[in-house]
């Protein structure tokens, strides 16, 4: 197999080096009523890797994703995460074995501060119920302080701190949406999910997502999968890119190997976005 082990920052090993798959798509298709959305996709995400789905605009990039993160269940094919076999994924399952997902709008709790946000983050890992809570017994309290320790971890990660008080609708999109990277940060995932990050961008906050999706991967080792409109940026950051159109996959492989593949170039990259 061939394992990467070059880390995003030239030069230097990759502390998590690309592992074997994590999570197998095996013929998947699902349909909309007369809609067919995604036909006979077969695909994989290795363990640690940076992995893009692209393509124009109806490909079926979202449908895909919800359908790894057990949102839509596909009518035929099958999923298997380290192995095991799942015929139909739930968002519950999906996130007790720690896939987790940023959404193309965002979905943060709009009146709440950045620090309640990512903690909100933290819920797979809390029990105490409302009345320890409400008491302070000692599992609540004890909780509250993880999930606080947690959340600040993350804040200094992205370099959110001086933000880290500030009510979630008073932020530009771009701070937004780094916050929406830590609340998912904050449930510890091993795979992320990541729905158009850069979608709505300027260039700047375009770089500095770019770098936090990587450095995430670098830092913590966490899988990524994202969709992604912005060519430039999916060529920069992934390992492997799959590429739908029309539901079908067209093209899967290195960037490389994509931008030369010609039913690529026919269905995307020649059509300009
Ligand atoms: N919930 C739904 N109900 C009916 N049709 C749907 C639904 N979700 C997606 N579709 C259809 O499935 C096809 C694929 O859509 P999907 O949103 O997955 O594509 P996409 O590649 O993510 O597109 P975009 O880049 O525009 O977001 C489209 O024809 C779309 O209209």
């Amino acid at each position: 197999m061939n394992v990467v082990t070059q880390s995003h920052i030239p030069g230097v090993e990759r502390a998590y080096p690309i592992g074997e798959p994590i999570l197998e798509l095996d013929s998947i298709s699902l349909r909309f009523g007369g809609v067919q959305a995604l036909t006979n996709i077969s695909f994989d995400i290795r363990e640690h890797e940076v992995r893009a789905i692209i393509g124009p605009n109806g490909a079926g990039k979202s449908s895909m994703l919800n359908v790894i993160g057990g949102l839509y269940t596909p009518q035929d094919g099958t999923i298997r995460f380290r192995g095991e076999k799942f015929a139909n994924m739930t968002p519950g399952k999906a996130a007790r074995l720690g896939i987790a997902r940023t959404f193309q709008n965002i979905a943060l709790f709009k009146r709440m501060t950045v620090l309640e946000n990512i903690m909100a983050g933290r819920r797979l890992f809390t029990h105490a119920n409302f009345l320890e809570v409400a008491l302070q017994l000692p599992r609540a309290r004890r909780e509250e302080l993880e999930s606080r320790e947690k959340a600040e971890e993350i804040i200094e990660f992205l370099e959110i701190q001086q933000i880290r008080k500030t009510q979630v609708s008073r932020l530009p999109y771009g701070l937004q949406k780094r916050v929406e990277l830590g609340r998912a940060l904050a449930a510890e995932p091993q795979i992320l999910l990541l729905d158009e990050p850069m979608a709505g961008m300027n260039v700047e906050e375009k770089q500095d997502m770019c770098r936090f999706i990587l450095d995430v991967n670098d830092h913590y080792g966490t899988t990524m999968v994202l969709i992604e409109h912005d060519m430039g940026v999916v060529m920069d950051i992934s390992d492997r890119v799959v590429v739908l159109d029309y539901g079908k996959k067209i093209g899967d492989g290195s960037p490389a190997e994509v931008r030369s593949n010609q039913d690529v170039i026919d269905a995307y990259l020649g059509v300009a976005h």
